[in-house]
């Protein structure tokens, strides 16, 4: 058995900065990767989908030309080149990665699915098949998730899509129905009624984006309505199965009425799974928790001593700058003798749909719930000189002000640039700047930061009455 300092089953967000770290620490690393170096965000995630957002993107603004003049003589993109630029884009950084990883004498790459043999031990089933056996003294659990496939009738039945498999496709679907109204579905969603399908997304919940305020989920609705995106609420898929017209059929229950729904193609976007069953966990004594994801505490450390756990594995939230801050958190512990916590993190996140939607910190409901004595700062986007300008006044920016310090406790931005928007805010939250002083703050002519000026004015400032 080969013994190193540190193994690292997965490639994922936290894993490959922490391996890097502890080479610099003079520490031996293997980190075990059953299918490709950068995990979920460099192949399946953030990396292609961002750049199809991005292509989006170019369609529509090549589409908008032909108001002053510019003249298409075909508005309907060739998906093979756009397939051919999201490779590119994804191989870049997956290559790039590798050899990073594999330049540094003192990490090994295994490739090949890694479980427990015994505690600290580790067993990878490589290509030929035979297992090579691993030990150390630390081992880091990053093995993230994959998309939950829900139990619904005659599912299995139909050739349905995934968040993974979508990005093989190599056609345009004619009607992508969606089912699910998260993240994966609203990204999607967007990307491909943008690029000429017909996209339809059945949620379950009243509506989208229910842990948000109720205005935000309406404007992303209204945003993707008037986008064409048709989107049905409140509804629960009863059925799939093979029309005879040779598309999939989904039998929807949506507000006491049935009927049927027919597409071209079908995304299954519920919710993600976190990739622990084939890890043998009980070899270590690791229990995994009623769905599966590894319970760890604040220095998210297992039940068992040595053995941790990072990102999406743990039980989210899932973004990748939450796994790449696990990452830290343990370097701090582990390398640099600090007392650093997972506790009362602030995390924030985008939807990237266009515009975007950027979140940090406590929404109105959840100031209200906790009786907190706030004000609301609103303003639309279609106050912001920037974004009349540019065109896209879709949108609002909201602030919730603690009324007593006259500090920021959340934001949600939905405007172009908005995951930007949001972060400068979130830089002000660190710094406990009061809005005050964010109104009094001299921005540059015209950005969109400059919003934040007028947003802290009091004509936008509504108190709110403490429950
Ligand atoms: C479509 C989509 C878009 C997204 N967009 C964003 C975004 O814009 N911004 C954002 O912050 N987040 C986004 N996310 C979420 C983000 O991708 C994840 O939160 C992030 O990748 C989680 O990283 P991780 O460190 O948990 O591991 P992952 O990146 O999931 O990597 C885990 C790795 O472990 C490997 N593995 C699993 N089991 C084993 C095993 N037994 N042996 C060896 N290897 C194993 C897997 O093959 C994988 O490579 C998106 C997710 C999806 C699906
Ligand atoms: N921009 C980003 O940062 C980004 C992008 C994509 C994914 N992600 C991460 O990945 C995670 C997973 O994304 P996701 O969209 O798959 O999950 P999600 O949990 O965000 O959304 C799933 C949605 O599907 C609905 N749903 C569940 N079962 C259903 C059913 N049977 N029929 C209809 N609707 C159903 C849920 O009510 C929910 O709204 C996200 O929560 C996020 O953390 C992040």
């Amino acid at each position: 058995m080969e013994r190193f300092d540190a193994i690292i089953i997965g490639s994922g967000q936290a894993g490959n900065p922490l391996a890097k770290r502890l080479t610099r620490e003079g520490k031996r690393v293997a980190i075990v990767e059953s299918v490709y170096i950068g995990g979920t965000c460099v192949n399946y995630g953030c990396t292609p989908t961002k750049t199809l957002v991005g292509l989006a993107k170019n369609i529509v603004q090549a589409r908008k030309a032909s108001d002053y003049g510019i003249i298409l003589n075909n508005d309907v993109p060739d998906y093979k080149l756009i397939n051919q630029r999201k490779n590119e884009v994804v191989s870049y950084y997956r290559e790039g990665l590798e050899n990073r990883l594999i330049e540094d004498p003192n990490i090994t790459v295994y490739h090949g699915k890694g479980k427990f043999s015994g505690y600290k031990e580790v067993s990878v089933q490589q290509a030929d098949l035979s297992f090579k056996l691993i030990t150390a003294d630390w081992v880091f659990i990053n093995t993230g998730a994959r998309p939950r496939i829900p139990d619904i009738d005659g599912l299995q039945s139909v050739n349905f899509l995934t968040s993974e498999t979508i990005l093989d496709l190599e056609y345009l679907p004619e009607h992508l129905i969606i089912a699910g109204g998260g993240y994966v579905a609203l990204e999607f969603a967007q990307i491909f009624r943008r690029m000429g399908s017909q996209v339809t997304i059945i949620e379950k919940s009243a509506r989208l984006l229910p842990k948000e305020d109720e205005d935000v989920g309406l404007e992303i609705t209204r945003i993707l309505e008037v986008e064409g995106v048709q989107i049905v609420m409140d509804a629960s898929i009863k059925r799939v199965g093979a029309s005879t017209d040779g598309r999939i059929a989904v039998e929807i229950l949506s507000t006491q009425q049935s009927y049927t729904l027919k597409g071209t193609d079908l995304l299954v976007a519920t919710g993600r799974t976190p990739n622990t069953e084939d890890l043998d966990l009980l070899k270590t004594g690791i229990m995994v928790d009623g769905k599966g994801f590894i319970p760890v505490n604040d220095y998210l450390e297992t039940t068992e001593l040595g053995i941790y756990a990072l990102g999406d594995v743990k039980g989210g939230p899932a973004f990748t700058h939450v796994s790449y801050h696990d990452y830290i958190v343990l370097a701090e512990n582990l390398l640099d003798k600090k007392i650093s916590s997972i506790h009362n993190r602030i995390i924030p996140y985008c939807v990237f749909i266009d515009p975007e939607l950027g979140r940090i910190g406590l929404t109105e409901k959840e100031a209200v719930e906790m009786g907190l004595d706030f004000s609301v700062a609103k303003m639309n986007t279609s106050s912001i000189a920037r974004a009349v300008e540019i065109g896209e006044t879709s949108g609002f920016i909201k602030a919730i002000i603690d009324n007593k310090t006259k500090k920021i406790l959340g934001v949600a931005v939905i405007c172009p640039n908005g995951g930007e928007l949001m972060s400068l805010l979130e830089v002000a939250m660190m710094g406990g700047l009061t809005y005050e002083q964010l109104r009094d703050t001299m921005f540059a002519h015209p950005t969109y930061a400059e919003a934040i000026n007028n947003l802290f004015h009091p004509a936008h400032i509504k108190p709110k009455a403490k429950l």
